[in-house]
């Protein structure tokens, strides 16, 4: 695209690939620096080796063979030695963008306290009700005593929207408040926002630093070990599920069916029922499956209701949506950040069950339907998610104050990056169902894979390679 600035590429030995994010000297040569205060600080006194060193970097892939290439490395973050704004003249300002999502107001809160404690930032404003706040709504004053306990409670205090992203309006409204660390907050939607936002920055020539901090429980953004928010809904998934075992064990031929959010990624679907162990099948959006006929949905049930007397399917909203449509007219409606609507999988197929069992089987089923829709994310982030939080706000902080610009912040194999918004930009996270996690899902479940097994073999003879062969997915929760 025309007007859209290079990513910064190094090379190095042995195939070392360095994929830079973008620094406001980019386009503003000559700012002045400043010593960190924090090595005044008393309470990282002790921390031996605190700053990170300018030339450190991450590996995106840990498993490497004795002839592999070095490969992509992406900035580690954390705090630098020099810093780019004096603490009086910084002016942040925090957006949360998109669906709700557990932590949202720990990372918040620590964007806050990190700026505050840490580099004595006091003007921090918090852009109420997502990217249209910036032009539409008033701002709100964010200090650690207005931030003191609002991890403990679900959503955002800021509001969200989807839609509304104009990209002039928002980078006039940061120029005319005089604001110099942007930090977004937002799933895949709104890092795309984040991106343009950068791009209209540096277009303008401002000396404003962009961080993005990646929110979904989907845990669909590439890249990253894991967004934050998603362990608490695969936690919360496990009520539903109990209840659902409950249930189904309940009644003879019971049936219970829970539908667990993600769009296009089957994450939550998979970890939740990896987790509950009393889940029978599996369905995502990233494995295609049918109804009727040898190795179908139907056939399967039926056994499993033989064997057991009763059993629990999880499906993920996006799963089978193909077969939807087949069945029902597609209605093609998208909401208001363009993310397409989709139809009720798990009403669907509680009703094509009913249906079957009742005509074809003639048997006597008990099926119960439990959708827990926005109770796996309209809760506060539990213990695990709110310590990443913390590390993701101080990161992005850390990365701002240090001049870094453009990027998005997350863990790659568990040490914290800077990574380019291109990168995170450029494809969805999905599950790899040839990876051994779904492997292992299948294993657990011992569900129907769906694949006949002449697609398996064709496919096998086509792909082959050697068995040392390293896994395809970059992520490594997917790859143990
Ligand atoms: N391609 C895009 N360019 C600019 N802004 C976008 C783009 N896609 C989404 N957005 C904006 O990002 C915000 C959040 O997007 P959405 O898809 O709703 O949620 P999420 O960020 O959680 O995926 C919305 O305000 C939307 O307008
Ligand atoms: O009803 P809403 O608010 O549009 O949210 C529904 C969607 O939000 C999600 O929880 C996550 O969406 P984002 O993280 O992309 O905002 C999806 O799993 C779900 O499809
Ligand atoms: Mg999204």
């Amino acid at each position: 695209m025309a007007g859209v600035s290079q990513m910064k590429i190094v090379n190095g030995a042995a195939g070392y690939v360095l994929e830079d994010v973008p620094h406001l000297t980019d386009y503003i040569p000559h700012l002045p620096t400043y010593p960190n205060q924090l090595q005044d600080n008393p309470a990282y006194a002790g921390v031996k080796q605190y700053f990170v060193n300018v030339d450190d970097t991450v590996a995106q892939k840990i498993v490497v063979h004795n002839s592999s290439p070095r490969g992509t490395h992406f900035r580690r973050a954390g705090p630098r030695q020099k810093v780019y704004f004096k603490s009086d003249d910084v002016r942040a300002c925090i957006v949360t963008c998109g669906g709700l999502c557990p932590g949202l107001n720990t990372v918040i809160r620590e964007i806050v306290c990190g700026l505050y404690h840490m580099y004595g930032v006091t003007k921090v404003l918090g852009i109420d009700g997502g990217y249209r706040g910036f032009y539409a709504k008033n701002t709100i004053n964010l200090t650690p005593k207005v931030v003191d306990d609002i991890h403990k409670r679900g959503g955002t205090i800021l509001g969200t929207s989807r839609g509304g992203h104009d990209t002039s309006k928002i980078v006039d409204s940061i120029q005319d408040r005089g604001i110099n660390q942007v930090y977004i907050i937002g799933g895949d939607g709104t890092q795309k926002g984040a991106a343009v936002i950068y791009e209209e920055i540096r277009r303008r020539g401002l000396n404003v630093a962009v961080a993005g901090i990646p929110k979904t429980i989907d845990n669909d953004i590439p890249v990253i070990d894991r967004s934050f928010g998603f362990d608490t809904a695969v936690e919360e998934a496990q009520r539903a599920i109990n209840a659902a075992h409950v249930e189904a064990g309940s009644f003879e031929n019971g049936i219970g069916i829970v539908k667990l959010m993600g769009r296009h990624s089957g994450f939550i679907a998979m970890y939740a029922t990896l987790a509950s162990r009393d889940v029978d099948c599996c369905l995502i959006p990233e494995s295609p499956f049918y109804l009727e006929g040898k190795g179908g949905l139907f056939e399967f049930i039926k056994r499993r209701l033989k064997e057991n007397g009763h059993m629990v399917i999880v499906v993920a909203e996006g799963a089978g949506q193909d077969l939807l449509a087949k069945y029902l007219q597609s209605m093609n409606q998208q909401d208001a950040s363009g993310n397409s609507l989709l139809q009720d999988v798990g009403l669907w197929i509680s009703h094509k069950i009913n249906d079957h069992f009742a005509r074809v089987q003639k048997m006597a089923i008990t099926l119960k339907y439990i959708d827990p829709t926005y109770m796996i994310r309209a809760v506060p982030g539990n213990a695990s998610d709110n310590v990443y939080c913390s590390l993701l706000a101080q990161s992005a902080v850390h990365g701002a104050m240090a001049g870094y610009t453009g990027f998005t912040v997350g863990p790659v194999n568990g040490r914290h990056s800077y990574i380019p918004f291109e990168r995170i930009n450029e494809r969805q996270n999905q599950v790899v169902i040839t990876d051994r996690m779904w492997a292992r899902l299948l294993s657990s479940t011992n569900q129907p894979s769906f694949i006949s097994p002449r697609v398996v073999a064709e496919s096998k003879k086509k792909q082959y390679k050697p068995p040392t062969q390293l896994l395809d997915g970059d992520r490594c929760e997917n790859n143990h």
